[in-house]
């Protein structure tokens, strides 16, 4: 395994008087695509919080490229690490094009507003996000897909190397739920961006992810690859869902076709406990 982007150690964090994360310990590996997952309210949001240092630890140490997130300035993070937040909003007379350059400001130098390469960094962000044709409409008149395209152009222009993403399909339609999660993948493919995004959809993660953890609780359940991490008996022990796994037959990653509740979602009981048609499932 290469050297972690970023990592976290025993990350404990407390939010309203109660510890919401347990002791997190978790490598990032460079250039891949990480999925969060875990049910509401497991502490999926407040981990990304933690590893961007939107909330201060309790315990333990975040590290990006080795050094400690604590002795990081605002803008020697937000030049390698950008964040794009559940349904943004925005309130205010702004167009896409400003928004998008907000993101450069971790770039800009005090003695010089708007470098070329400032504008340049801003249309190409656009560009790859396909808001360039909207550039001057006012972001509050756009729908949600096209807004969070433009949330994803102005951390783009950021040029991070790493982009944290908290459920950035939700509100969307399943077409344009595939468009920013086939953009992710390009951009993780043709600039090695590292992402790290927080995920409902368990298809949909195993699809785009190349490495998934799973969370319970404010702790890390299990992690891995698709495979590993998205099998019947994970779904079953960790989401408590009985689940259809087959695999899709281009990439072959797991496909999770959820069929019910489960009441008993400790494999010691379940041959006793469960209906017999879910003796044979893949375990
Ligand atoms: N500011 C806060 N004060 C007190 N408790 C909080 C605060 N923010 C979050 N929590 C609690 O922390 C727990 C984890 O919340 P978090 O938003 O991280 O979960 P999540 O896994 O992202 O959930 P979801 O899938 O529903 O978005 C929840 O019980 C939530 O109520």
């Amino acid at each position: 395994m290469s050297a972690p982007i970023l990592s976290a150690r025993e990350v404990r964090l407390n939010l309203g008087g109660h510890e919401i994360l347990h002791g997190i310990s978790l490598d990032f590996e460079p250039h891949r695509i990480h999925a969060i997952l875990g049910p509401n309210g497991c502490g999926k949001t407040t981990l990304i919080k933690a590893l961007c240092g939107a909330t201060k630890l309790s315990h333990g140490e975040v590290r990006l490229d080795g050094e400690s997130i604590s002795r990081l300035s605002a803008s020697a993070m937000a030049r390698k690490m950008a964040v794009v937040w559940q349904g943004g909003h925005i309130t205010g007379d702004i167009t896409v094009r400003r928004l998008v350059s907000y993101g450069r400001y971790a770039h800009l130098p005090w003695w010089q507003l708007r470098p070329p390469a400032h504008d340049q960094a801003v249309e190409q962000a656009m560009a790859r996000t396909g808001v360039l044709p909207m550039a001057e409409r006012r972001v509050e008149t756009l729908s949600g897909g096209e807004r969070q395209r433009v949330w994803l152009a102005a951390a783009l222009a950021q040029e991070p190397q790493l982009l944290l993403l908290d459920e950035p399909t939700t509100y969307l339609d399943i077409a344009h739920q595939i468009d920013i999660l086939e953009l992710v993948r390009d951009l993780n493919q043709t600039m090695g961006l590292t992402v790290i995004a927080v995920l409902h959809d368990l298809t949909q993660a195993a699809r785009y992810c190349d490495h998934c953890v799973v969370m319970g609780d404010g702790r890390v359940l299990r992690q891995g690859s698709p495979d590993q991490a998205l099998s019947w008996s994970a779904v079953a022990q960790d989401f408590a869902v009985d689940s259809w796994v087959t695999h899709d037959p281009d990439g072959q990653r797991p496909v999770i076709q959820p069929r019910r509740r489960m009441r008993d979602t400790d494999p010691e009981t379940w041959p006793s406990t469960m209906p017999a048609e879910l003796h044979h499932k893949q375990r």
